[in-house]
């Protein structure tokens, strides 16, 4: 599940539709789709739940699982296959008890959050920004290749999912340090042929 996991809201979409991009990224094989509706132009209210509903019904067509960033809520209100929570978000003890039969997803940027980190509840860590990213203005300090690596030996058994800064070329290196899998938001939503891209992606695993 964990192996391409796409993350898009509207703000990452440029002179197209969000339905198409995400259709086309399906199509191709991402293997999980988190909607983070957040950023310049971003929906709200009720035309964001209309959204999401439309890209959850999407997604299902195409049997992958849906995840919301940050709005719990919102994940509930439209029975949402999971939340991904970040260190500032809501925290996961609070919600645990609504979302028992979904997936949780946290963001670890370094060791010192890890530690802080309950991870009893979680299914999957978000791990990064390993390399620079222009798609979260208040990204921490990426910790490159060697964050993957360390990460892996301080916790053989959480699933890890690398993120920021993530493309097909530098994706290689990023799973033989030990990530079970990639995160990308504008290697996709910025791609001039997702199809390949996406081909490419999975073609690491082959
Ligand atoms: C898979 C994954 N990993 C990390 C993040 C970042 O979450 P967070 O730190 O809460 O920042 P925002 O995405 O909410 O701006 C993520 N979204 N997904
Ligand atoms: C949400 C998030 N969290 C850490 S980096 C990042 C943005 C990743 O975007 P991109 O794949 O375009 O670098
Ligand atoms: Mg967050």
């Amino acid at each position: 599940m964990l192996k391409l996991y796409f993350i898009c809201g509207s703000s990452n979409i440029v002179g197209r539709q969000f339905e198409d991009v995400l259709e086309q990224a399906l199509k191709a094989g991402i293997t999980l789709f988190q909607f983070r509706e957040k950023g310049p132009g971003s929906l709200d209210g009720e035309e964001k739940r209309q959204l999401a509903q439309r890209l959850k019904k999407l997604c299902h067509a195409y049997n992958v699982p849906f995840i919301v960033n940050d709005d719990w809520q919102l994940a509930l209100d439209i029975d949402a296959d999971g939340i991904h929570l970040g260190q500032d978000d809501e925290k996961i003890e609070t919600i645990i008890e609504k979302f028992e039969h979904k997936i949780i997803g946290l963001s670890v940027s370094n060791f010192e959050e890890y530690d802080q980190s309950d991870l009893q509840h979680v299914d999957y860590i978000g791990v990064g920004p390993v390399y620079a990213t222009s798609s979260k203005s208040d990204a921490k300090k990426p910790g490159g290749i060697e964050l993957i690596r360390k990460m892996r030996l301080y916790d053989k058994e959480v699933p890890i999912v690398a993120i920021g800064g993530i493309t097909n070329r530098n994706c290689e290196m990023i799973l033989k340090a030990g990530a079970d899998g990639i995160s990308t938001i504008s290697s996709i939503a910025a791609s001039g042929n997702i199809e390949q891209d996406v081909k490419s992606y999975l073609d690491y695993y082959k």
